[in-house]
């Protein structure tokens, strides 16, 4: 079917327009959840515009095109339709132009590039919203994205994180998420009435930070739980290197936002995320291909062979974490998280994460 255009006339009372800038895994289901609600809520005009970073499938046709067509991400969410008033857009500058609620899905290696197109394109009343996991390390320190997307567009930026595996929400299965916000309430109802469904219950807290680094540090986590899984040690020894995880994610987040609260880490942003990541998450799966391979394969290669163009977010995160501790001298407070790296770049075999659990210190 042709994008529909509705016109002021048959969306008459509509206040809110929402774009999604990214179309993934994650992004198009995000896509599809909120495209449900913006037809049965007034306040929200129904169309729903999704910026896909355009490429030409093997068929030779423009993923835009297949999506617009069939109303279906054929290679990154097979299977599952989107709902018609999702409307697959590869111009950057367009899909926004338009919309007051702006969504951000995307990898978080790319999210400076899109941020730099963005400057001075979107309309100035914008809210933002990342789903995003990771961070950057810039000169000055660690740049949470909701940061990057604030700083950069010069609008307030909530996030969304939870225990939140795409195909599983595709296909409606029930599962919850947080929304943390930073002053305005009203603003973070608004985002949980646009994802809330009956199988998608979000609830919102007041910090950004907590739930923002629950969500990008997990990744770094999940890669040990990986790799305990390559080395076959069976679920206590898992639990307890999730346990250690939680414990440095939890160090590591207020140590560099002194504000982040200790409840952030009980709602499903945190330890309920960390759970499914380490159980069922892309993460997990390639870190125990790689353990398995006595670490003599790449994680880029892995991750090319396995993921299908899905892109991994934990090995640049355990590198972004390593460095922020290497530059403040933390390295000796975070084992588990230099452990990670040292053996994502092959310094250290994957044996290395059960030798090091070993020696941790029994308490917090
Ligand atoms: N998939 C999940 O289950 C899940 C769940 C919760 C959160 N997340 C988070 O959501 C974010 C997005 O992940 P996803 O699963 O939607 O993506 P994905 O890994 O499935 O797909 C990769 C995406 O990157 C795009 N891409 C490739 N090269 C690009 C470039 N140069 N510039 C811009 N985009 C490019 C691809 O077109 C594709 O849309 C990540 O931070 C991830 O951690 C994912
Ligand atoms: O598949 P992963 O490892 O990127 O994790 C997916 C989600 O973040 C789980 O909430």
């Amino acid at each position: 079917m042709a994008p529909s255009q509705d016109s002021s006339e048959n969306n008459a009372s509509y206040t809110f327009k929402v774009t999604v800038i990214g179309s993934g895994n994650w992004g198009s289901v995000a896509a599809k959840l909120i495209a449900s609600n913006t037809l049965a809520l007034t306040s929200f005009h129904d169309e729903v515009r999704m910026w896909v970073y355009e490429e030409t499938l093997p068929s030779g046709e423009k993923l835009t095109d297949v999506i617009n067509r069939t109303n279906e991400n054929v290679k990154y969410l097979p299977g599952i339709k989107l709902g018609r008033n999702v409307v697959a857009d590869p111009d950057l500058e367009n899909a926004v132009k338009d919309a007051n609620m702006l969504v951000f899905v995307t990898p978080h290696q790319f999210m400076e590039g899109i941020c730099r197109k963005l400057t001075g394109k979107i309309r100035a009343d914008a809210e933002a919203i990342s789903l995003v996991k990771g961070m950057e390390v810039k000169m000055e320190g660690p740049c949470m994205i909701s940061s990057l997307i604030s700083q950069q567009l010069g609008i307030n930026c909530s996030v969304l994180m939870g225990a939140n595996i795409a195909n599983e929400i595709a296909v409606e299965k029930f599962s919850e998420a947080t929304v943390g916000y930073r002053h305005n309430k009203d603003v973070a109802e608004r985002w949980v009435q646009l994802f809330t469904t009956p199988y998608f219950i979000v609830t919102a807290v007041q910090d950004v930070e907590g739930v923002e680094l629950c969500g990008t540090l997990k990744n770094a986590v999940a890669l040990a739980a990986g790799f305990v899984d390559g080395l076959e040690m069976g679920n206590n020894t898992k639990a307890a290197i999730m346990r250690l995880g939680l414990r440095e994610m939890k160090a590591f987040s207020k140590l560099l936002f002194p504000s982040v609260n200790d409840s952030t880490f009980f709602e499903s942003c945190g330890v309920a995320d960390l759970i499914t990541t380490c159980l069922g998450g892309r993460n997990r799966k390639v870190a125990e291909a790689f353990a398995k391979n006595g670490g003599k394969r790449s994680f880029d290669e892995l991750e090319a062979e396995m993921l299908q163009g899905q892109k991994l977010q934990g090995v640049s995160t355990a590198r972004e974490v390593y460095e922020v501790l290497a530059h403040r001298g933390w390295l000796e407070l975070f084992p588990l998280f230099s452990t990670v790296h040292e053996i994502c770049t092959g310094r250290l075999p994957p044996s290395a994460i059960v030798e090091y659990s070993e020696r941790q210190p029994r308490s917090s």
